[in-house]
């Protein structure tokens, strides 16, 4: 598994490597060890998987708050996502920026998403399924959000705003500048 640092400090990709043969393929996926060598020590507790049936869906941009907020280890088993890490740490240098990376059965990338981020996907592909462990147990009443085309954020989402396919709930959530209940940036986080 070979870990890549991106512009964001704490956001990582993941390479799980691949073991291919007549049969198919053999993979190791998540391994504790490797990423606590990797300074993540990481104990997750609920496993993920959504099905996406067009592309251009887009859900996001998501995120619990303290005390329940969650790390997400996110990768795709059946087409391809831009998936993405917005950095909402008030006081973070890098608060507002972004890492956007495509995850696809395919490329079999997986995105390190830590707690005090925001996170969504675009879907590129029809019939896509996403897997993701966390670190928290899903929490309704500290579920936040972000509007995914607030402009501040200048995301490439690969989807038109008209043409993006998204839930009610998703369609009227708060600009980053207009949303109050945030993180509050931690060297340590
Ligand atoms: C997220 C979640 C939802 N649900 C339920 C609530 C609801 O009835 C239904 C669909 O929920 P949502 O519309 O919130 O699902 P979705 O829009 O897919 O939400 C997810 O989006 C991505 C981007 C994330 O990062 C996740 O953390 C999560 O917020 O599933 C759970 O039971 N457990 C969970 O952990």
């Amino acid at each position: 598994m070979q870990i890549e640092e991106t512009d964001i400090a704490d956001v990582k990709i993941l390479y799980p490597k691949k073991f291919g043969d007549d049969r198919g393929f053999f993979s190791e996926v998540w391994n504790a060890q490797t990423m606590k060598d990797a300074g993540l020590d990481l104990n997750f507790v609920q496993d993920n998987h959504a099905y996406n049936a067009e592309a251009g869906v887009v859900r996001g941009l998501h995120y619990q708050l303290d005390p329940k907020a969650q790390g997400k280890l996110v990768r795709v088993l059946r087409g391809a996502v831009i998936d993405v890490a917005v950095d909402i740490r008030v006081g973070s240098p890098t608060f507002g920026q972004h890492v956007a990376v495509e995850l696809s059965a395919d490329n079999w990338r997986q995105l390190w998403v830590p707690a005090g981020f925001a996170h969504g996907y675009c879907t590129l592909k029809p019939d896509t399924e996403i897997v993701y462990k966390v670190t928290d147990y899903y929490s309704p009443e500290h579920d936040c959000g972000i509007f995914w085309n607030d402009p501040d954020l200048n995301i490439n989402w690969s989807v038109s705003a008209e043409k993006a396919i998204l839930s009610e709930k998703d369609k009227i959530l708060p600009l980053l500048k207009d949303q109050t209940r945030l993180f509050e940036f931690k060297e340590t986080r």
